[in-house]
């Protein structure tokens, strides 16, 4: 089965609690908290209702940017981009025990984030999307296909997680360029059903 990290997302239909839910119903074992434009305590009262639930579902929980937040609530780990905290500080006060992914856009990004430390690395993104604001240069298949090409003669060996405007369509080739898993948002949201969506992308791959 592919390895699918949902992203949060809040919409005119669902709020960020309810979209993890669904993900987590559909059988998506792997939940990143982002909710870019909200109070740091709304982040946190959001996120001691979706530990539990990870629990329950046996999902991983990773918090979007916050990596005191992550200690504090001793949830599974962070993720990280260029404006945030620089991945070698957060390991030394998360440690070896949290997850600590990056997002990288270029070759050189995965080195950085390598050096830095990484555990997975988040690159993208494979196309335009509005889920996000300020997009990096979009990737598409060749972006892919490059970048692992690099990181294999670099002998760096990271997992990677496609992210960006991705449907279930793309998933297939996608895969196809040597990425390890898929990060989705708006494709599960936009959905007549999410739980069922997330259900068919986990079984057609
Ligand atoms: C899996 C994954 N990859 C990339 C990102 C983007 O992170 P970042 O560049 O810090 O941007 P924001 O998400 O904070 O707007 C991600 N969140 N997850
Ligand atoms: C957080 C993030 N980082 C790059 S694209 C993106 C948004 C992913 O959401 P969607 O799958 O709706 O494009
Ligand atoms: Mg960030």
């Amino acid at each position: 089965m592919i390895s699918l990290q949902f992203i949060t997302h809040q919409t005119e239909r669902y709020s960020y609690f309810e979209s993890a839910r669904m993900a987590l119903e559909g059988g998506c074992k792997w939940i990143q908290l982002r909710m870019k434009e909200a109070p740091l305590e709304e982040v946190e009262q959001v996120a001691l209702q979706l530990k539990p639930l990870c629990k329950e579902h046996e999902a991983i929980l990773v918090l979007d940017d916050h990596v005191e937040l992550v200690k504090k609530l001793e949830v599974d780990g962070v993720h990280l981009g260029k404006k945030d905290m620089p991945i070698d500080q957060a390991r030394q006060i998360l440690g070896e025990a949290f997850i600590i992914g990056g997002t990288a856009n270029t070759f050189e990004d995965v080195v950085q984030h390598y050096r830095a430390g990484a555990d997975y690395l988040g690159i993208g993104p494979f196309r335009f999307t509005t889920t996000k604001k300020n997009l990096s240069p979009v990737l598409g298949l060749e972006g892919y296909a490059s970048i692992l090409s690099q990181m294999k003669e670099a002998d760096i060996n990271l997992p990677v997680v496609a992210i960006g405007g991705i449907t279930n369509e793309d998933i297939p080739d996608i895969l196809r360029t040597g990425v390890n898993g898929i990060a989705l948002s708006g494709t599960i949201l936009r959905a007549e059903n999410p739980v069922e969506e997330t259900r068919k992308i986990l079984s057609n791959s």
